[in-house]
């Protein structure tokens, strides 16, 4: 029988499995595709302990495009609120079920401990350190516009969240790909996620940078990147942060360093704060198909769990 696979880190894909998974994700985008309903009599669960609308509502209606049954568990509906041990939980699930999406938004070894029971393929919808589904739906949505991915360049604006270490890791993994991340300052990508994608990014080619200036901005690049300024489960102490924060807006005057670049935005997104409205609903944006392929791409990681 074939291993039970899982993607808690996009470091649990091999570099076939990547790009399998972001060029199913980009096929499905284009459809139709015929996929024979591979998910037919399993069970997929959706366990969000945080609030979600494109990662839950992708997996839900694309485990049901492919066939599988879904079960939907709220912040307090299992009894680990009640003390029940991790162990337990997993033993329980992975016994009735094939998939279990988590959005802990806590560190991954939960998910880990979930997954160790065998059986039941388990799915970071979103955890403190990594958003690996939303870094295969930008690649895809990169390879379904472009064509390619190789030789695109790529700035990423705003905090190193969960979404900048995935895009790290993912891009990490493309010959020729080049991501310039400008994070303001002390809000850094994780230096250890950074170390582990320059690592892989010696050994395909890819490029990597990360600054905390914007005194020059990014140009010529084919893709200006944001992400929203309240990370999830995280404060801002310093109570100047928007100042901090303000020079990496998204704003109309970065087309003239870069004007053929388009817009992608992992969403929510908030108006008037890292990114403008003349740029998200303009004409360079593509930062709703991009959450339409939330969708494609949940359906391209489901298919490949369960392959
Ligand atoms: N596309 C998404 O999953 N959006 C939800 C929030 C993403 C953002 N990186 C956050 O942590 O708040």
């Amino acid at each position: 029988m074939a291993r039970t696979k899982h993607l808690i880190s996009i470091d649990d894909l091999d570099d076939d499995d990547l790009h399998h998974v972001v060029d199913r994700a980009a096929r499905f985008a284009a459809g139709p595709v015929e996929h024979g309903r591979p998910l037919a009599d399993q069970v997929v669960g959706l366990y969000f302990r945080r609030t979600s609308t494109r990662t839950r509502t992708s997996f839900w209606s694309g485990s049901l495009r492919l066939g599988a049954g879904v079960v939907n568990f709220g912040p307090n509906d299992l009894q680990t609120n009640t003390g029940e041990t991790t162990e337990d939980t997993g033993r329980v699930l992975s016994s009735m079920l094939d998939v279990l999406v988590a959005r802990t938004c806590g560190t991954t070894e939960e998910l880990r401990g979930w997954a160790s029971w065998g059986g039941m393929s388990v799915v970071n919808a979103m955890s403190e350190l990594e958003h690996p589904t939303q870094a295969l739906t930008d690649l895809a949505t990169i390879k379904a516009h472009f064509g390619t991915l190789s030789g695109i360049r790529v700035a990423y604006l705003g905090e190193g969240n969960n979404s900048a270490t995935a895009l790290a890791l993912a891009a990490a993994r493309v010959p020729g790909m080049e991501v310039d991340f400008r994070t303001p300052p002390g809000y850094a990508v994780d230096p250890g996620v950074m170390a582990r994608a320059h690592a892989v990014a010696r050994r395909t080619g890819a490029t990597l940078s990360e600054s905390h200036d914007m005194s020059t901005p990014p140009s010529g690049v084919d893709v200006l990147y944001t992400t929203r300024w309240q990370t999830t489960g995280t404060a801002k102490p310093d109570p100047r942060w928007r100042d901090v924060f303000a020079p990496f807006q998204v704003g109309a005057a970065l087309w003239d360093t870069n004007p053929d670049a388009v817009f992608m935005h992992d969403l929510p997104a908030h108006r008037g704060e890292e990114v403008t409205a003349e740029v998200l609903d303009g004409p360079a944006s593509i930062a709703f198909r991009q959450a339409a392929n939330k969708m494609w791409t949940a359906m391209a990681v489901v298919e490949w769990c369960r392959a």
